[in-house]
């Protein structure tokens, strides 16, 4: 035991979340408002995903996406033979969506795609409870996401919470303000996403934007670029900025995901 399951989780405040995102927490936390919030003992941190990503060049995380709220059904994706088929393109880690009613996730493709691939996994969801941090642990995941958007003040205790379980943590930003929340917060792992996630409008201008100011801040962690990418031209913006970048949509449409991915990375 440590000190952290002797602490009240932290309350969240998620009626400041608007739009679709808003609507999504809101039923993420209904899903889990029964869960403990217990996460048991400490577990060791392997550091695997943020290794994968620190290795140089450009690192692709591919991700394993269904559908989403802003084009419905992308493809009926078999999760591991898809996170098989990005590994051979060259994937250096894999985004699963476990959220069920919008990305049509499951924890057992998770599980599928830990127990099938060599490259480590992160489990893409709305966490708003410690238990899905300790899901992600339980399921095999080597990290998970966290989003400032969602989380705001309470981004260092979760971050803290995914370490305790030996998780690596995707800090999620995509304004200033989020940024200087994931900085203050410590995060080894700050990924920028383009898609304003309340509008589901997308500006590839808002990574490169936010992580030179990381830069400039004088941060030294990983930095991921998020969404939107679709041709490699679309990634000379982030080239020479970012560790990693994170693609669903345009490769899980592509048909040919090995293709796809070495098509978009130029390799
Ligand atoms: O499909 P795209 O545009 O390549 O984006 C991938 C990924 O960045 C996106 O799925 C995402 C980024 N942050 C999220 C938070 C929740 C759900 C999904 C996401």
């Amino acid at each position: 035991m440590s000190a952290r399951d002797d602490t009240a989780p932290v309350t969240l405040h998620l009626d400041r979340v608007p739009g679709v995102l808003g609507r999504i927490v809101h039923e993420r936390a209904a899903d889990y408002a029964a869960a403990d919030p217990a996460l048991g003992p400490v577990r060791a941190r392997t550091h695997r995903f943020e290794t994968a990503l620190r290795q140089p060049g450009l690192s692709l995380i591919a991700e394993v996406k269904r559908a989403s709220p802003s084009q419905g059904a992308i493809a009926p994706l078999e999760p591991l033979e898809a996170a098989r088929a990005y590994e051979a393109g060259g994937a250096r880690a894999i985004s699963v969506l476990t959220e069920p009613r919008h990305f049509d996730g499951t924890a057992q493709a998770l599980r599928d795609v830990v127990g099938g691939v060599a490259v480590p996994a992160l489990r893409k969801d709305f966490v708003v409870h410690p238990a899905m941090l300790r899901e992600a642990a339980e399921w095999g995941a080597s990290a998970a996401l966290l989003m400032v958007s969602v989380l705001h003040e309470a981004t260092a205790e979760y971050l803290e919470m995914a370490h305790h379980l030996g998780l690596d943590a995707l800090v999620e930003v995509h304004d200033e303000r989020e940024l200087d929340i994931a900085l203050a917060a410590g995060a080894p792992i700050i990924g920028v996403n383009n898609r304003d996630l309340t509008t589901l409008h997308i500006d590839l201008e808002v990574s490169p934007r936010l992580i030179r100011r990381a830069r400039d801040a004088g941060y030294g962690g990983v930095l991921v670029a998020e969404s939107g990418y679709r041709t490699p031209q679309d990634l000379a913006s982030v080239r020479d900025l970012a560790d990693a970048v994170l693609v669903g949509s345009s490769l899980a449409g592509s048909g040919d995901l090995t293709r796809a991915a070495r098509d978009l990375m130029q390799v």
